[in-house]
């Protein structure tokens, strides 16, 4: 059921013609529900058309914005300012000084680079539960960006109902406690920034925490680490990435990169001209140590009346002459409580249950996804 990169053969690549496929897709659909390959994190869709190049460099030098959380309490005001700009005008935006130490982030980084170094038969005892969106998935998720597996593994974890997917100590010492203390970490920068957007826009202090609320067992949060494989001397067709063009479904992304492993992409402010950003401009968010890379997800973006903006992103494959090594992350995803209210007061006036706004992002990918593949199954018949 799973694909390890290292099983794609080169000369099968240096042969490649749009449409084939050579990882067999469909096992997507066979791990369980047809859901796997939205849930799983990305989002918006419109016309799924032509692949991205995944070796083409990022266009646009941007600088984004630093928020900076010291003296959160003396500095609310000034933060709500800079973070609103941030979130109106970019979406994406580094966070500085936020409380978590670089050694703490260095330990996670650790835990995660031990988890994924386990042999794929023990890291598939904790195998993806669809329904729960968590647990263990290695080439596994499509986007309709590109209609091909992200070259990645990834394990997501959440705050309650996975106690038969957590690692037990002989497998893997430590990881619950410390990914529950990192939870809890990125929980409280979370709720800092929830709190200055909602003041932001005009709504009491805690209008987005209290749905975010990690007590209660509907809480829909998810900690995601993930592991782009080494490709050292490998070339990839351009239509295949680490993570294909998308936008995050959920509320608000903190993201941790290590230096050195770049790749991540995005297209700010929703420029994007053409499906999934293909041929704009996207720019570089250069990984630096210990700081957070923060982006606003649809679900806000929604809540908000597209006050604030939800952007497409992307981790490119690097190329030959660049570092072809392996690349970690770590991604928390907020998103509400799964029966709390997304309501606008203007725009999207419509109320909807956060988890009716996810099941219907992902029906949406899901059917853009049979679109691509239709179209493709089509070309290469005419072909
Ligand atoms: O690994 C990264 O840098 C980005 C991951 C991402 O965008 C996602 O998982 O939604
Ligand atoms: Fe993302």
């Amino acid at each position: 059921m799973y694909h390890k990169i290292e099983t794609i053969p080169l000369p099968l690549l240096a042969g490649y013609r749009p449409g084939d496929t050579y990882i067999d897709n469909e096992s997507i659909v066979a791990m369980g529900a047809p859901f796997t390959l939205c849930y799983l994190g990305a989002g918006s869709i419109s016309d799924a058309g032509g692949a991205a190049n995944s070796a083409s460099m990022p266009s646009v030098q941007r600088d984004f914005i630093r928020v900076d959380l010291s003296n959160y309490e003396e500095r609310r005001e000034e933060i709500t300012k800079t973070l609103m700009q941030a979130a109106t005008e970019q979406g994406f935006f580094y966070v500085v000084n936020h409380g978590i130490s670089i050694q703490d982030i260095r330990t996670m980084f650790q835990t995660s680079h031990d988890f994924f170094a386990l042999p794929d038969n023990v890291k598939s005892k904790y195998a993806i539960d669809v329904s729960r969106n968590a647990g263990w998935e290695t080439m596994a998720q499509i986007r309709p960006s590109t209609g091909v597996a992200d070259l990645k593994e990834s394990m997501q974890l959440s705050f309650h109902g996975i106690e038969d997917l957590w690692p037990t100590a002989d497998d893997s010492p430590a990881f619950r406690t410390r990914c529950e203390h990192f939870m809890q970490q990125c929980n409280e920068v979370s709720h800092k920034l929830l709190s200055c957007l909602a003041v932001g826009l005009g709504f009491d202090e805690d209008y987005f925490t209290r749905c975010h609320d990690v007590t209660r067992p509907d809480i829909l949060n998810t900690l995601r680490l993930l592991h782009y494989h080494d490709i050292t001397g490998q070339v990839f067709p351009s239509n295949y990435w680490r993570a294909g063009a998308h936008t995050d479904f959920d509320t608000l992304t903190l993201l941790f990169q290590r230096p050195g492993e770049n790749g991540l992409e995005v297209c700010p402010g929703r420029e994007a001209s053409t499906a999934f950003g293909h041929g704009d401009h996207w720019t570089a968010v250069t990984p630096q140590e210990g700081d957070i890379v923060c982006n606003i997800g649809d679900m806000i973006m929604r809540w908000s009346d597209d006050r604030l903006k939800s952007n497409f992103h992307r981790v490119r494959a690097p190329m030959v002459d660049e570092y072809q090594g392996p690349r970690y992350s770590i991604a928390y995803f907020n998103q509400a409580n799964r029966s709390a209210i997304i309501q606008g007061s203007s725009v999207y006036t419509e109320p909807i249950t956060a988890g009716d706004f996810l099941k219907q992002a992902m029906e949406r990918n899901y059917n853009a996804l049979k679109d691509l593949k239709a179209k493709q199954m089509q070309q290469s018949v005419t072909a």
